[in-house]
């Protein structure tokens, strides 16, 4: 048994993770060795650039698709002994840059969270309609419960999304670019929303995102993703060990470490 088991704080962690695809029976592998920790009340941002694989890793953590090597622990057992249903109590994950736009209602959308927990009629009980009322409360939509998905703006509908894996109540909680779509005051406002989810309900939240300023400010941890690695860390300890410079390094700008921005070469006049 690993000595993660003994740390109350943990609610997902991998050993020795291998992610990737089979491809003409050919195992093609992403990121290997991955040694990854999700604690109760921590914000956890994935960055890296295009292709480096994000979702792959999302989708292995949420159960999606099975690692090449290695195992994910959830709650302190293997993420492959769950049934689906009791995963669906544990894990969430939301692919929020494709929200269907269609005709139901937030409140239909939010009350999808609880199906989980519902018996086999589907039959919600007051409990389910109080959690489900106080979810759409949290993201500010009550006045707009009965509205249709199609008639919200896109900030409104990334809330009723994040609303409905609040109905869904689980510790731990993953997102695959949640801002994406959004203005900026959208993308601030969803991550502030998701950090306070994190610390007000003391869950696990994971996402993955390309608003690298924004997630050093943020974050908790960063999973700073390469083609090649994985550094793991708080924005400070990820300057200091010249994370951010080695795998975001290009022509085009460098990384100012004091501002904790990118400054962008050769800007023509
Ligand atoms: N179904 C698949 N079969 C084989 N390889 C795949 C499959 N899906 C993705 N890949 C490969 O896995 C690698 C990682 O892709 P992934 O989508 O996880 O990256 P990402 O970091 O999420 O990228 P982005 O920032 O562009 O969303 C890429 O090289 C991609 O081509």
């Amino acid at each position: 048994m690993s000595a993660l088991n003994h740390d109350s704080s943990i609610e997902l962690y991998t050993e020795n993770l291998t992610i990737g695809y089979a491809r003409h029976g050919h195992p093609l592998m992403v990121q290997e060795h991955l040694q990854l920790q999700l604690r109760k009340g921590e914000l956890v941002c994935l960055v890296g650039p295009n292709g480096c694989g994000k979702s792959t890793l999302l989708h292995t953590l949420a159960g999606l698709q099975k690692p090449l090597a290695g195992s994910i622990i959830l709650q302190d057992k293997d993420l492959c002994s769950y049934s689906t249903p009791e995963k669906a109590k544990l894990l969430s994950l939301t692919l929020t840059d494709r929200v269907e736009v269609d005709k139901m209602s937030v409140f239909d959308l939010v009350s999808m969270g609880r199906y989980p927990y519902t018996n086999r009629f589907g039959k919600f009980s007051p409990d389910d309609i109080t959690t489900i009322e106080q979810a759409i409360e949290q993201v500010h939509l009550s006045e707009k419960k009965k509205w249709s998905l199609d008639t919200l703006s896109d900030g409104e509908r990334q809330r009723a999304m994040i609303a409905k894996v609040l109905a869904q109540a689980t510790p731990v909680l993953l997102f695959d670019e949640p801002t994406s779509h959004l203005d900026l005051t959208n993308r601030v406002s969803t991550l502030l929303l998701l950090k306070t989810v994190a610390k007000a309900f003391q869950v696990a939240v994971l996402l993955s995102t390309h608003e690298l300023e924004m997630a050093m400010q943020l974050a908790d941890q960063i999973w700073l993703m390469s083609n090649e690695s994985m550094a793991v860390g708080a924005t400070e300890q990820l300057i200091a060990n010249g994370s951010f410079q080695h795998v975001f390094q290009s022509d085009l700008f460098t990384f100012d470490a004091m501002a904790r921005r990118f400054i962008i070469h050769n800007v023509p006049e």
